[in-house]
Formats: structure tokens, sequence, C-alpha cells
């Protein structure tokens, strides 16, 4: 059914639900990494973003269960126990990979309806629930045959922080053999949970995937104490003799045979940033000895992997990851501006170039800034950071997975393995702090062969991140520069400057009753009455009504104004709107070739990145420098 597939000879179910995604040959992780994890390997695996890692890992663990399944046929009770522990750094992404590997234990397409709501539901996250759900089969190729019915042969769940702890805990109870957990989750629930933590000493699949998000999102600790947990005993029970024995040369025969022994525990790792150096000290390492080494914990990714039970005694390394960090379908740009005018070049990007986009920001503050302002403006954009509500976070990913030109605002949360189809544009709004996360946050475009294109806004003060970015990657180039029409710029300037303007003036009057419902909340919670000074300072600092009013109106009249200029047609430089024939640019004939921008008039539709410039030569420095101190940066 599948060639592409034959020689990795994959459980039938695996192959017919390839078949129903119509993933028609392996992805280049996958091609590489299944002859070696079939074969009992332990793999670090470092690839491009999108690049179809979770099922380079996913594959060889649901072939093995459902093997192990098929053999152990009916008969067992209980309690099953967890054979493969995927951690996953969001909960995002951990309820992603539960889903993609789902979908491989289903032979129906998931319907993204069904799924989001299995999303929000882990606990109908296994795979016999989600088999219920109205899954669409797809029109070409033909539906496989239904699943039977009954328990599922294998099941994937996942445990994630923000959900309900006691639905997640039944969803354990029932017996799960593919656990996709965030560590935070994991670790609050493995200590309540004897039998979970003895299983967790026998798994027979560890997997860190974006193993150095980990440490960044601050699970170091609940990851470390989770790693302890999947030492096995045998090894823990092991006592290095101090004098030479002979056993020891014995030893490391049976180690340099490849490949972990029958029935231990195999392990993953795999990112689309593993530095060099780390890639080399995993394949010259031998197995760790203690788990405190020296007494001290791991605070390093490379201390991190340096302690994990690697079993094979010579880890394969996989690393396909491009030069430089960039996959190859992505066009990469920037655009030089001052920071306060980054809200309207974002809006004349947005404008300009109709898309998915998904807009990077350093700061959760400088979502909930931009988030009315976009508003006003009439941009539908959704917000994505650890603040929100797990159901919140979950509803906005949807939403934007559904919406073909959504704009999602989103803190470095969402910059690791989400997995959203069709991302078209990534912005970073503010310059990332590290060149992993550059990557990853482009990662989110250009997924699976796609193109995509991201845009890095630079403004005076980050130049000088940019550059030690841009090396630390490997780069020589300078990024393409993104063309501005200036004369349109200007007009998203007035308008942008508006809607803060109606923003300041709302978020005053909010600010005002908050604090005032504030208090008298308080004061009755506590039962304290306001006395009557309070009541007329209160009123005093109160402005009056009639200021109230004027404050209204003024931004009643404001907001109309915006309104009004919303309404009006942008028009590029040089071109009536009267005579749409006449002019420097021919409008009409490109709209009826269907050529025009939509909101635009006269700038033909571009992709993105089609129209990129080389950056000017930078000024000489005494040049440059006279700018900066003009512009007060610091030199
Ligand atoms: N063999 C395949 N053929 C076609 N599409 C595939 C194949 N394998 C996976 N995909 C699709 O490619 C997309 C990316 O896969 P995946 O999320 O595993 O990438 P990733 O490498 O983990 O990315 P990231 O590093 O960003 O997490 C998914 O939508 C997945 O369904």
């Amino acid at each position: 059914m599948l060639p592409n597939w034959h020689r990795f000879a994959l459980h039938p179910q695996l192959a017919r639900a390839l078949y129903a995604q119509r993933f028609t040959a392996p992805t280049p992780i996958q091609a590489e990494a299944l002859p070696l994890t079939m074969q009992g390997r332990d793999v670090v695996g470092v690839a491009e973003t999108g690049s179809g890692k979770t099922l380079a890992y996913g594959l060889p663990i649901l072939h093995h269960l459902l093997t192990e399944a098929a053999a152990r046929q009916s008969g067992s009770v209980g309690r099953r126990p967890v054979r493969a522990l995927v951690l996953a750094p969001t909960r995002e992404l951990a309820l992603q990979v539960s889903l993609h590997l789902n979908a491989c234990l289903n032979t129906v397409t998931p319907d993204p309806k069904a799924e989001s709501a299995a999303a929000e539901d882990p606990a109908l996250n296994v795979a016999s629930k989600k088999s219920k759900g109205k899954g669409k089969a797809p029109a070409k190729p033909a539906a496989p045959p239904a699943r039977p019915k009954g328990p599922p042969a294998v099941s994937v769940a996942a445990i994630v922080g923000g959900m309900s702890a006691q639905k997640q805990r039944r969803v354990l109870g029932r017996g799960v053999d593919v656990l996709v957990a965030t560590p935070g989750r994991l670790w609050d629930i493995v200590q309540e949970d004897d039998v979970l933590a003895e299983q967790l000493a026998r798994l027979r699949f560890l997997v860190l995937d974006e193993a150095d998000r980990m440490i960044e999102t601050g699970h170091f600790a609940e990851m470390e104490n989770i790693l302890r947990l999947t030492l096995q005993h045998a090894k823990e029970d092991e006592i290095e003799p101090e004098f030479d024995t002979g056993m020891e040369e014995k030893k490391e025969e049976a180690d340099s045979k490849e490949g972990v022994k029958d029935g231990e525990m195999q392990t993953f790792v795999f990112s689309a940033t593993l530095s060099k150096d780390l890639q080399r000290n995993l394949k010259k390492r031998g197995r760790p000895r203690t788990w405190t080494k020296n007494g001290k914990a791991a605070t390093t990714l490379d201390d991190l992997l340096m302690r994990l039970d690697f079993r094979d005694p010579t880890p394969a390394v996989i690393d396909i990851s491009p030069e430089g960090g960039s996959v190859a379908t992505l066009q990469e740009s920037r655009v030089e501006c001052l920071t306060t005018d980054k809200d309207a070049y974002l809006y004349y990007f947005l404008l300009r170039y109709p898309g998915r986009t998904l807009v990077f920001l350093s700061s959760i503050d400088g979502i909930r800034r931009l988030l009315p302002i976009m508003d006003l403006l009439q941009i539908p954009a959704f917000p994505l950071h650890s603040q929100l509500e797990q159901r919140q976070r979950l509803k906005n990913l949807d939403r934007f997975r559904n919406t073909p030109r959504a704009i999602l605002l989103a803190t470095d949360v969402a910059a690791r393995g989400l997995d959203v189809p069709a991302v078209d544009h990534v912005v970073h709004y503010q310059v990332p702090r590290t060149a992993d996360a550059y990557v990853h946050r482009n990662g989110r475009t250009a997924r699976a062969q796609r193109r995509g294109f991201s845009l890095l806004m630079c403004a005076p003060d980050e130049r000088r991140v940019v550059r030690a970015l841009m090396k630390s990657l490997g780069r020589e180039e300078e990024l393409l520069e993104m063309p501005v029409e200036l004369y349109m710029l200007d007009k998203m300037k007035a308008r942008v400057q508006l809607a803060r303007q109606i923003d300041s003036a709302q978020h005053r009057v909010r600010k005002e009753n908050h604090d005032k419902g504030w208090l008298r909340n308080t004061a009755e919670a506590m039962e304290i009455a306001l006395d009557s000074d309070f009541e007329s300072s209160e009123e005093e600092a109160a402005p009056s009504k009639q200021k109230r009013k004027a404050a209204d109106a003024k931004t009643a009249n404001l907001k109309a104004e915006l309104k009004q200029l919303l309404k009006q047609p942008l028009v590029a430089q040089g071109v009536s709107t009267r005579y749409i024939t006449s002019g420097s640019v021919s409008v009409a004939d490109e709209m009826i070739a269907g050529q025009y921008n939509e909101t635009m008039v006269g700038l033909r539709k571009t992709e993105a990145g089609s129209d990129l410039v080389r950056a000017k030569k930078p000024k000489s420095k005494a040049v440059r420098q006279e700018f900066e101190e003009w512009n007060g940066i610091e030199a």
C-alpha cells in the first residue's frame, strides 16, 4: 500500500493510519531515525522545525506497543502500566503530541472539531474515545475499515497542568500505555501515586521532546525528579567496584553491542536545536555512573542529558538540522523601525500581506497592550500566553487554526513544537533573546515543506542583539529587508495613533472604575464601613460629572474619527480612485486580473517575501555614531 514505508515493517494498523493521513513517504528525519529506533537504539534526533519529529519517535513506540498488545491478547486485567513516557515543555505541545499519536491509532482522519474537543478534555484524549468522535473519513483514499469496539489495544493520553487533576487521575486509573506529559503536572501526580512512580521505573520508552525548552520553562526540578524515577532499579543497586576485577572489560564488551538489551528502556531525545558540543559529548559518553555526580543538581541541558539513563552504550545522534538553523522553504526578512512605530509597521504588514500570522512578543504586558489596539483597528487577533486559563489558550489556538487570516499574539510559550498547519507568517515584534528562540519561533511557519515567511522587527537599540544573534547562527549575510511604502505607512500611523488615544482614554476609565470598585469590595468584605471622609475624598478625587461627560464625548469623537478613517480606502501614492484607469498605476488592469491588494488600492497583490530588498550598506562608522548619538542610542 505504501512502498516507501515497507522497509520499516510497521504494524499494519500504523500503515493504515499513515495511508489514511496521506503520509506517503517518511520525512528525512523519520527515514533516518526509524531504522535505528526500530532496532532498539537510543536516538538523539536534531532536525528542523516541522520536519516530522513526533512520528520519528512515535512510530517505533506505537509499533512496539501494538505488537506487544497483539501478543498479550485478552485476559489481562487490572491497571495497565505506562510503557512510554513523552515529556514535553508546554501544555499545548503535550496535547498536540498526544493527538498526533492518537491519529496514528485511529485509522479515521480526525475531525478538527472533535480534535479540539478532545484537546480540551484530555480524558477524551485516548484512542477508544476519539474513535467515537465524528471522525470524517477522507474522500480519497477510501475510508479504511472501522476499528473494533472495546478498549483500545494501545492508549495515549496527555497529563498537563491547567486541567482537572481528578479527571487525569481517572484516565491514569483506566490504564495508559503512552503518557504524554508536562513535567510539572506529572510530578504533582506522581508524588501521590506510588503505582505510577513504580511504573515510571519500568518504562520501555522515554522521550524528551524539545528537551532544551524544558529547562527554560522552569520545569527543571520536576523534570530532574521524574528522570530520576525512570532510572531503572537494577542500576541504582549496582555497586561500582573500586578495584579491577576484569569484569569491567567483559561489561564493556557487552556494552559495545549496539542498542538496548531486550526489554530495557529506550531513550529518545528530539529537538530542533541541540548544540554540536553536546552532541559530541553524548557520542563520547558512557552511561551515567551515579545520578548526583558531585552531589550537584543538573542545571543545564548538557548536565541533564549527560545524566539521562541511556541504556544504549552508543546513543545514535542524527543531526539533519540545516546550517544556520533555517528551513529551506522559509524566507526570512527584517524591517528597521523605531520602537514606537512597531504597531504601525505591524498593521502595515498585516494589511499588505494578509495571511495567518503569528506575532511573537517578549512580554504578556506587550500582548495586553497591543490586543485592544488591534481590536480597534478591526484586526482579528487572539492572545496566547501563560497567564490565560488553559481552556482559553486552547480556544484561541483553535480559532487561530481555523481562521485563515487570523492573528495570534503570543509569547514564547507558543514558540516551540506547536504544529498549526499553514501559518503563513511569523513576526518577531521584539527580537528574541536567544538564537534558539529565533529558530523555534520561525519554525511555526514553513512546516512540512510548505513555504513560510518571517519578519524580524528591529528597533535601533535591538541592532546589536540582532548582529549577535546572526553571528551565533553563523550567518554572514544580513537579513533581506521588507520594503515599506512610506506614504501608506503614514496612513497606518495616523490610524494607530487614534487607536492608541482611544485605548488610553478607555483604559483610564476602566482603571478608575476598577480602583473604586476594589476599595468598596474590599471594605465590604472586611466589613469596614467607609467613613464620610473617605466618601468625600473619593468625590474630590473623582472627576466631576461634567469632566467625565467631556472625556466621554472626546472618546466618542475619537472613535467616530477612527471609524471614518477605517472606512476610507487606503490608496497608494499616485493613484486616483476617481479614475482608476488613469494615474501612474493601472489599478483597473490589476483589479481585473485579480492582482490587486484588497485593502491597499493601487498596490499589487504580492506574497510576503517576494519583494525583499538587500539591506542598505551600513553607514560609515562616524556617521553611524553620530546618528546613534543623535537618536540617544547608547554607543
Ligand atoms: N511522513 C509524513 N508525511 C507528511 N506529513 C507528515 C509526515 N510526518 C509528519 N507529517 C506532518 O508534518 C507536520 C509536522 O510534524 P511534527 O509536528 O512532528 O514536526 P516537528 O519536527 O516535531 O516540529 P517542531 O520541531 O516544530 O516541533 C505535522 O502536521 C505532521 O502531521
